[in-house]
């Protein structure tokens, strides 16, 4: 459609500017100029852009007619119908005396009258030829031998004589061909309009004959059997005391054309479903159609007079609006998708064809864009390739789509240098399933299954269906092979839940390979294929359960499988301890508290540091009651010492589990009234990590605290994110600087400053790992309250009190 109707407008705005006969001009219901074509303006001698806007009498004023062709001009709005033709003499606006032959052609645009075309032909040098031949009192016969118009004498219905310029119009070899023929003989059977000629030419005779004369245009067919247009002036007249009809013919085709042409034109342009828009040579619209409209909301208000460049929707940049115009100056035309933007401000695809139009003289004249709203094309290309790339039954990714995603995840981890996994499912048993509910409960069932395995995974990643029961995940960018483990164990455990279909409930579940890339493997190919041999083990090994492609990964699941199962046991057999670590005044030597450190009596592997298992407990989820644990063993240490006569502050290192977790102030008033200790001799260690990650809660989980009256000190001060100015709006009473400050030599300023500022707070400042009498030395000079480390212990011992935290 876009292609048709562009070749048509073009074809029409060149034919208007190539009729150089026909000046062409066009005015508004407010007779404002919209359109003038060269021939118009070289005649008018007002260039095209200046006439613009203009009312008619810019390009010809008609003198004491002006009136008379006022009324013929509301006449063509009032009837819609063609204005007689006739001669006017003008004066064009530089002063030149013309004589114009003149119509009137009214353009309906569904059924709306909206312009009217003016459509003039020079014809100055026949009118001074026939002034000159009436000056000169020339008789008749001189006239109709010399006329430039056809001029044929008819009498009883016969032609009895005609002039040369009849001949040359009629194309007929002598004046022997005309006479004693009717004129009917020189017309095509019908008229355009339909009518037979023969009784339609009686008619206008009788009508002429009644009126004196009449006037009219007529297809006729002359002797070389070409068909042309003349308009008709058939006079009735007495020569001789004779009656007969004289009838002057002028050759009209060329205006007739080019009003064809027009209207043609016009009708395509109005009628395009695509919007069209008109520019001038520089690139300022002068016209819009009303599909125009209709798509982008804008209106000929909104648009005439502005540089097409307003209308871009900001999508594409500047770069690319370069490459267009260079394309279009190099070859006239440039066609392809772009984002437009409505009046309303909504983007849409759009495909823009632009054409520049060129005059006679080869000159870009104007251009013309025409915008088809490719929106629905694109939806339907959309929904094509969604249908291509997914799973007809559960909508999942296909094997297609999947090889794709694949290939760009696996690009993503070798640029990253991350690690990602391929888990191949197949649901075991499942041809039972079919073969005793049937198929449909078999889909009901797959569909199901896809829904679930969507929820295990997060959004980054990809689930597939293969076909049949077989289920590919990719799941991208993974930390570790614990993750896909992870992932796996979620999966087998979801789909092992009961499915409620139609009446039944079913029972199924999955066995699943994974495999890893790098180590599994570098290729799409060989993964998914390692992934499928996995599989295949989970089947061989019972089914229901996931298995890794290499052994050595699979022996690493099992042992951390087995040591998260160790891990609840030592919660509920009693293997945890506590180790406490001195914190002493620098001032005065004086042990002012204690903090706490976990530790695992594993009954296989021995006494275990928190590192070792602290991991595995997080991801296992049993940091809350590890950490509630330790909290209650603190209290009641506490207050053992209170009951021994050396009371000390407890300190309890808190994790981000049981930070954000709802019953932190709870656990802790419990922990307190379980031992009946005072809350001012409980300490809560909290790290920066701790409060960010705590969100919008932090403050409300503080001020809490707070309430219950425990002390809360920031742990690894230096190493995050705080400011000191921001800890103020905090309860927190203490800093510990970050031991790796007192490890690395050359932090001494980083230390001062964190002391300086902490005591302009007023709060206690604890420096953690000190080791040697030179940094306490610092410290002291320095200021600092309180301090912790090797070179504490060793100052507990010398004082014989290292018994009292065992
Ligand atoms: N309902 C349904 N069944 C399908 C579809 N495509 C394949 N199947 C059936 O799924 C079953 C797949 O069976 P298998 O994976 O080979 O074997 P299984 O019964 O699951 O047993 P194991 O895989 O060895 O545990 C076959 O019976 C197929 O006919 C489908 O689109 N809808």
């Amino acid at each position: 459609m876009a292609s048709e109707a562009l070749d048509l407008i073009a074809r029409l705005v060149a034919a208007l500017e190539l009729t150089p006969l026909v000046a062409v001009s066009s005015i508004d219901r407010e007779g404002r100029i919209r359109f003038c074509n060269t021939a118009c303006a070289e005649l008018s001698g007002v260039a095209g852009e200046a006439a613009l806007g203009q009312p008619m009498q810019a390009l010809f004023s008609r003198g004491e007619r002006e009136a008379e062709h006022d009324a013929l001009v509301e006449e063509a709005w009032r009837t819609g119908r063609h204005s007689p033709t006739g001669d006017w003499q003008v004066r064009t606006a530089g002063g030149r005396e013309l004589w114009l032959y003149s119509t009137l052609v009214p353009v309906f645009h569904e059924g709306t009258l909206t312009q009217i075309f003016c459509m003039d032909v020079d014809v100055t040098s026949r009118k001074r030829n026939e002034d000159a031949l009436a000056a000169a009192g020339t008789n008749f016969r001189q006239l109709f031998q010399k006329s430039d118009d056809a001029i044929l004498l008819v009498s009883g219905g016969l032609i009895e004589e005609a002039n040369p310029a009849a001949l040359r119009l009629f194309k007929c070899p002598g004046a022997a061909t005309f006479v004693g023929r009717r004129l009917a003989d020189f017309s095509p059977l019908q008229q355009p309009g339909g009518a037979l000629s023969e009784p339609a030419a009686r008619q206008l005779e009788e009508q002429a004959y009644a009126q004196g004369n009449c006037r009219y245009d007529w297809r006729y067919l002359d002797c070389a059997g070409n068909l042309f247009w003349a308009e008709v002036l058939m006079t009735s007249v007495t020569l001789d005391h004779e009656y007969l009809f004289y009838v002057v013919v002028r050759d009209i085709s060329e205006r007739k054309s080019a009003e064809r042409t027009l209207y043609l034109g016009a009708q395509v342009f109005e009628n395009s479903r695509d919007a069209i828009l008109l520019t001038d040579h520089q690139r300022h619209v002068i016209s819009i159609n009303r599909a125009y409209s209709a798509i982008t909301g804008f209106g000929s208000d909104d648009m005439l007079g502005k540089p097409l460049s307003v209308y871009r929707s900001g999508v594409e940049d500047e770069t690319f609006f370069r490459h267009v115009w260079d394309e279009i100056e190099a070859t006239d035309h440039w066609q392809g998708e772009i984002w437009s933007r409505r009046k309303s401000g909504e983007l849409f695809p759009a495909w823009l064809a632009l054409t520049a139009i060129r005059d006679s003289h080869d000159q870009v004249s104007n251009y013309m864009a025409i915008v088809s709203d490719i929106t629905e094309r694109k939806r339907s290309e959309e929904q094509t390739r969604h249908l291509a790339e997914h799973d007809f039954l559960t909508d999942l990714p296909n094997r297609v789509l999947l090889l794709d995603r694949l290939s760009l995840a696996l690009s993503a981890a070798r640029r990253k240098g991350s690690m990602l996994a391929i888990l191949f499912l197949d649901l075991d048993r499942f041809k039972q399933i079919n073969d005793t509910l049937g198929h449909q409960v078999g889909d009901q069932l797959l569909k199901e299954v896809a829904a679930r395995l969507l929820k295990c995974v997060r959004k980054v990643d990809t689930v597939s269906r293969q076909g049949g029961d077989e289920f590919v995940i990719i799941l991208a960018d993974i930390g570790g092979i614990d993750h896909a483990a992870h992932v796996a164990a979620t999966i087998r455990q979801a789909i092992c839940q009961p499915y409620g279909i139609g009446a039944h409930e079913l029972h199924v579940s999955t066995s699943i390979g994974v495999a890893i890339f790098p180590s599994d493997g570098d290729d799409i190919d060989t993964l998914v294929k390692n992934a499928d041999t996995a599989m295949y083990h989970a089947k061989q090994g019972g089914r229901n359960n996931f298995q890794f492609f290499s052994a050595e990964m699979n022996e690493r699941i099992v042992e951390r499988a087995s040591f998260e199962q160790g891990l609840r046991r030592a919660l509920a057999e009693g293997q945890f301890e506590l180790a406490f670590e001195p914190e002493l005044d620098i001032a005065t030597g004086a042990l002012v508290a204690a903090e706490a450190l976990i530790r695992w009596r594993h009954p296989e592997l021995g006494l275990l540091l928190p590192e070792r298992f602290l991991g595995v407990a997080e991801e296992a989820g049993l940091m809350v009651p590890i950490g509630n644990w330790v909290l209650r063993e603190a209290c009641r240490r506490a207050r053992r010492w209170m009951d021994a006569g050396t009371p000390l502050v407890v300190a309890v290192n808190l994790s981000p589990a049981q930070f954000i977790g709802r019953d932190l102030i709870d656990n802790v008033r419990d922990a307190l009234a379980e031992a009946g200790l005072e809350p001012g001799c409980l300490e809560l260690e909290l790290t920066e990590a701790i409060i960010m990650k705590g969100g919008n809660a932090t403050a409300g989980t503080l001020d809490g605290l707070r309430e219950l009256g425990v002390r809360l000190s920031l742990d690894d001060f230096g190493t995050g994110w705080s400011r000191l100015e921001q800890l103020k709006d905090y309860p927190i009473g203490k800093l510990k600087i970050a031991q790796a400050f007192m490890r690395g030599g050359g932090n001494e300023t980083v230390i001062r400053t964190i002391i300086a500022m902490a005591r302009s707070l007023r709060m206690t400042v604890i420096a953690e790992g000190v080791e040697t009498p030179g940094q306490l030395a610092f410290l002291r000079e320095e200021g600092c309250d309180l301090y912790q480390g090797r070179q504490a212990e060793a100052a507990l011992r010398e004082g014989g009190l290292d018994g009292l935290l065992r």
